[in-house]
C-alpha cells in the first residue's frame, strides 16, 4: 500500500471541518469547530447526547498541548484496532498508555509519528497534530516528522557499530554533521560538533559516565540496559521534541528499569514523552497523565495519573487497575 493510500480520508477525518482550521488552536470560540479537549466530548453541532462518552472527566493540565489526536481510528484490514481517539498530550510531561494486551496502545503510539504507514494492512483515519500542524497532511515530510517525533522500541536495537557511530547516525543522516571526505579530513568544526553531539546525547541519556572511555567499542558489547539508554541517546541526538517509547524497560532487569524510569522523568523536563507500558506501577510512578485503553481499541479514561489510579471515574478502569480483569 502506498503512503497516499494510508492518508486519512479528508472527508471523515475532521467531521467535515477543514484540517487547517481544526489545527488552529485559537479557533475554539467557533461553535461549529470540533472540540478536541481531553474530555472527549464532541461538541460538533448535531451530535446527540447519546454519542457523548459519559465516563470522561475534564482534564485540565498545565501548559500547552504538544500532540492532539482527533477521531483517530486505525483498521488492520477489516479489524478495528483503535476507535475514535481524541486526546491532547501536554508538552514537557510523561503520558502513559496502559491497558490489556491487544487493546491498541502500540498502534496509537505509532500513529503519532506515522510509523503505521509502514504496515501494509493499516488504514488510518482521523487527525494528529504536533504543535497544531497536521502530520497526516498531503506532502508531509516523514523524515523530518520522525526527527521531531522520535521512537524508542521495546527491544534495544543498537546498530552493530561503535557507540559513537550509533549516536551520530541520525545527525549524519539528517545533514547536521557533514560526512564528505574533505569535511572529515579537515573539518575541525565538524569533528568538534560531532564530539559535542555525542557527549551531550550520552549525558542526557545518563550513560556518558559508563561509556566515555570506550566510544569506539561496538555497541553490541553493552548490557541490555546500557543498549537501551544508548538507543535513547541516539534518539536525542537529532533534537526531537516528542519521544515515543514502546515498553522501553520491559526487556530489562529491575536496576536497569529503574535507571530508565529516572531518565524518563528527567527527559520530561525538556521533551514530551509518551510511553506504552504494561507495568501499572511504572505508569503510576513516572507519568503525569495516563490514558487507559480497553479491549476493542477504546480509550476509556484519560486524565491526571493520580486521579486515574486513586479515583477513576470509570468502573471498567477501576476493575482493570485493581486486577479484576486484563
Ligand atoms: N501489523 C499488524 N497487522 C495486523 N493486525 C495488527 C498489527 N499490529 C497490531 N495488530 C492488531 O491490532 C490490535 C492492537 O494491537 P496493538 O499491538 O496496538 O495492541 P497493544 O495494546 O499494544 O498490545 P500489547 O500490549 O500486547 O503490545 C490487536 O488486535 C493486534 O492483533
Amino acid at each position: 500500500m502506498s503512503e497516499t493510500e494510508n492518508q486519512p480520508r479528508p472527508d471523515t477525518a475532521t467531521n467535515g471541518t477543514d484540517r487547517t482550521d481544526q489545527a488552529d488552536r485559537t479557533d475554539r470560540t467557533d461553535s461549529t469547530a470540533t472540540d478536541t479537549r481531553p474530555s472527549g466530548r464532541q461538541t460538533t453541532a448535531g451530535e446527540t447526547e447519546e454519542t457523548v462518552h459519559d465516563e470522561w472527566v475534564e482534564y485540565d493540565y498545565a501548559g500547552a498541548a504538544k500532540v492532539t489526536t482527533t477521531d483517530l481510528n486505525v483498521h488492520y484490514g477489516d479489524d478495528r484496532a483503535i476507535e475514535d481517539i481524541s486526546i491532547e498530550i501536554p508538552e514537557q510531561s510523561v503520558t502513559a498508555l496502559i491497558g490489556p494486551s491487544g487493546c491498541g496502545k502500540s498502534t496509537f503510539l505509532r500513529c503519532l509519528n506515522r510509523m503505521n504507514d509502514r504496515i501494509r494492512a493499516a488504514a488510518i483515519d482521523g487527525s494528529v497534530t504536533v504543535d497544531g500542524e497536521e502530520i497526516y497532511r498531503d506532502g508531509a515530510n516523514l523524515v523530518e516528522l520522525r526527527k521531531r517525533v522520535g521512537m524508542v522500541f521495546q527491544q534495544p536495537n543498537p546498530f552493530p557499530k561503535s557507540i559513537r557511530d550509533n549516536v551520530v547516525y541520525g545527525p549524519r543522516k539528517h545533514g547536521d554533521i557533514k560526512t564528505g571526505l574533505l569535511s572529515r579530513l579537515f573539518g575541525r568544526d565538524t569533528n568538534e560538533k560531532e564530539d559535542e553531539i555525542v557527549e551531550r546525547s550520552l549525558r542526557q541519556a545518563a550513560i556518558w559516565d559508563e561509556v566515555e572511555d570506550r566510544l569506539d567499542d561496538n555497541a553490541l558489547g553493552l548490557s541490555g540496559g546500557q543498549q537501551q539508554r544508548l538507543c535513547i541517546a541516539r534518539c536525542l541526538a537529532v533534537d526531537p521534541e516528542v519521544i515515543l517509547m514502546d515498553e522501553p524497560a520491559s526487556a530489562l532487569d529491575p536496576i536497569a528499569t529503574s535507571k530508565i524510569e529516572d531518565l524518563i522523568e528527567d527527559l520530561a523536563e525538556e521533551y514530551t514523552v509518551v510511553i506504552v507500558t504494561h507495568n501499572m506501577q511504572q505508569a503510576a510512578r513516572i507519568s503525569d497523565q495516563t490514558a487507559v485503553f480497553l479491549t476493542g481499541g477504546e480509550l476509556v479514561e484519560y486524565g491526571d495519573t493520580n486521579q486515574i489510579f486513586e479515583n477513576p471515574e470509570s468502573q471498567r478502569v477501576e476493575d482493570y487497575i485493581t486486577g479484576k480483569f486484563g
